[in-house]
């Protein structure tokens, strides 16, 4: 009996415990139907819930139990869900720094978050909940965003936050910005596990904040479109001054749009001065220096109207035409340049010094060989005077050399006397600067005046030569004539002319010798004196023939002797 009142006393207590636990099944369907409602609204946690399984499981016992391991499952997942909410708020409130500010701290990160980027996040530290964190995303523009939140403007111009979520774990994406946005809006979305969240900008929030960064007269252009690039180095930089510091060239314009005299545009690069060159060969670029007339231009003028009068004189020179007389002289006395094979044609030793001359230097022997006996004579240096005090008596009859510096008159007087060493020559102006006296025997005195015009000399030396010079030709006693030296290569200049002037004047006869004859073509030794001769026909006080001498080749030096020592032998003392 015991036995059976203990096994009944056992199944009453289960009874009982059944009767309650159906009670407590009754009130958990309740509960169950209450937080059915309470989700109703929440379509994801309707489509994931197993609604069929879970009025089945309310009518057994051990269905009973595994309802409430569903309960606690559905519990969970709506905890989940209420930890969903929970994790954005502890988002907001920056507890669980997730996904979202994983990249907050990154200063030049690529993948920088779309907060980082735009700024927008930056004031969801206060916000709580997804209301206050759509507050947040339309306020949070810029680094000023808790100001902004406050600012009617700036909420009017972003659209809240979407949010589409049935995760638990959400990540967030963040989409990189266009580096032009021209409107960008700020959106979030949560769906499939990532939030994607796109952040657009208005351009009065952009003034706005220059407004509370910059100067007063940003505000003038407060409804001005603002730079995009700005936009972006402002959510970037929290100091947006500092963004302004690396202007690219689009901030630098609109700039200059804002206000040309504010700060940021005092500091922004000079332009450089644009450089025009002008190419020489380019007939556009000659086009416009021809109406600029400068003093350049006058000179480059004046000296092609020189070069025209030299190149006329030159032209007057080729176009001379030798008389047949005096091209036959040249011709026969080998004058002008030739080439040896003509000379030794000619019977002519090229082996010799001066060929033409045919007589070798300084032995009295070979001396004997000149035609005119009074070349034979010693040639010696007896007196150097460089004033006219200082001049030696005139006993003998003298014929002076005269000419520009480098002309040749030292070496002619070696060449008529073929003396070697008596009267020292040089390829350098001016080595002769007093006048030299020279006895050729007891007959003739031989006189080596100075050069005139160029010679490596100061200016006041040259010019006291030259007055030396005209003052022994002009007033010299015994001075029976004066061998004018030109060159045959340059013809006669003003300073030649000068001298000539002054000789006539004084009554000084002058013969004109055309010297270094082997210079030139035969042609031009024939033109030069032609043109000598004509220019000079009208003076009284010259002397003719013209000569034409080289001393170099010793052509005319025969000529020469013969002439001058004439004067030697009739020479009255
Ligand atoms: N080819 C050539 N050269 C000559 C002739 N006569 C002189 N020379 C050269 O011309 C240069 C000047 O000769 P000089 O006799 O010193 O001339 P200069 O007139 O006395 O010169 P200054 O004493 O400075 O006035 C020398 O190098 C001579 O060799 C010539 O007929 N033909
Ligand atoms: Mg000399």
């Amino acid at each position: 009996m015991s036995a059976e009142t203990g096994s009944r006393d056992k199944i009453n207590k289960k009874l009982k415990l059944a009767i309650k636990r159906s009670k407590n099944s009754k009130d958990d369907v309740k509960t169950l139907d209450s937080r059915r409602k309470v989700f109703q609204g929440n379509k994801e946690v309707q489509r994931t819930s197993s609604a069929g399984r879970f009025s089945k499981r309310v009518n057994g016992g051990k269905e009973r139990h595994q309802v409430e391991i569903d309960d606690k499952n559905r519990f969970k997942s709506v905890n989940s869900d209420r930890k969903r909410k929970r994790i954005y708020a502890d988002q907001d409130t920056g507890v669980n720094e997730g996904t979202f500010h994983k990249n907050v701290g990154i200063p030049n990160g690529k993948t920088l978050s779309w907060e980082k980027r735009k700024g927008t996040m930056e004031g969801r530290a206060n916000a709580g909940g997804l209301s206050n964190r759509k507050r947040s995303l339309k306020g949070g523009r810029s680094s000023g965003e808790d100001e902004s939140d406050d600012n009617k403007s700036s909420s009017k111009s972003v659209r809240p936050v979407r949010l589409r979520s049935k995760v638990e774990d959400a990540t967030v994406e963040s989409k990189r910005p266009s580096r032009r946005p021209k409107d960008t809006k700020v959106s979030a979305k949560l769906s499939n596990g990532k939030l994607r969240i796109k952040a657009k900008t208005v351009d009065k929030m952009e003034s706005l904040k220059l407004d509370g960064h910059g100067d007063g007269s940003l505000k003038k252009h407060a409804k001005s479109k603002s730079n995009p690039s700005t936009h972006l180095y402002r959510g970037q930089n929290k100091h947006p001054d500092v963004s302004l510091v690396k202007p690219t060239k689009r901030t630098v314009k609109d700039k200059k749009s804002l206000d040309d005299n504010s700060v940021a545009a005092d500091n922004r690069p000079k332009k450089k001065k644009r450089v025009i060159r002008i190419d020489p060969y380019d007939i556009t670029n000659k086009r416009l220096d021809d109406g600029i007339v400068t003093n350049e231009s006058i000179k480059e003028k004046d000296e092609d109207l020189e070069k025209n009068i030299t190149m006329s004189k030159n032209a007057q020179f080729r176009a001379i035409q030798p008389s047949p007389s005096i091209l036959a002289f040249v011709e026969d006395n080998l004058l002008g340049r030739r080439r040896l094979i003509e000379l030794r044609r000619s019977g002519y030793n090229t082996e010799l010094s001066a060929p033409l001359d045919n007589i070798p230097f300084s032995t009295s022997s070979e001396r004997e060989r000149i035609e005119e006996s009074i070349f034979r004579n010693k040639l010696t240096f007896f007196a150097a005077a460089n004033v006219s005090s200082s001049f030696p008596p005139p006993d003998l009859p003298e014929i002076a050399f005269a000419g520009r510096s480098n002309v040749g008159k030292s070496s002619m007087l070696n060449a008529l006397t073929r003396q070697w060493g008596v009267v020292r020559t040089s390829d350098k102006p001016g080595l002769t600067q007093t006048i030299n006296f020279f006895k050729l025997g007891s007959k003739l005195s031989l006189v080596d005046l100075p050069g005139y015009g160029f010679a490596y000399a100061k200016e006041e030396v040259k010019d006291s030569w030259e007055e030396l010079v005209k003052e022994y030709v002009s007033t010299r006693i015994g001075l029976k004539r004066v061998c004018l030296l030109i060159d045959t290569k340059w013809g006669m200049k003003p300073r030649d002319h000068e001298l000539i002037d002054l000789m006539e004047r004084a009554q000084t006869k002058y013969q004109i010798l055309l010297t270094k004859t082997d210079l030139v073509f035969p042609i031009d030794v024939a033109r030069r004196a032609m043109q000598i001769e004509e220019s000079l026909k009208a003076n009284k006080s010259i002397v003719q023939p013209l000569m034409m001498v080289s001393s170099k080749s010793g052509a005319g030096i025969p000529s020469l002797r013969t002439v001058l020592g004439k004067i030697g032998r009739f020479a009255k003392h």
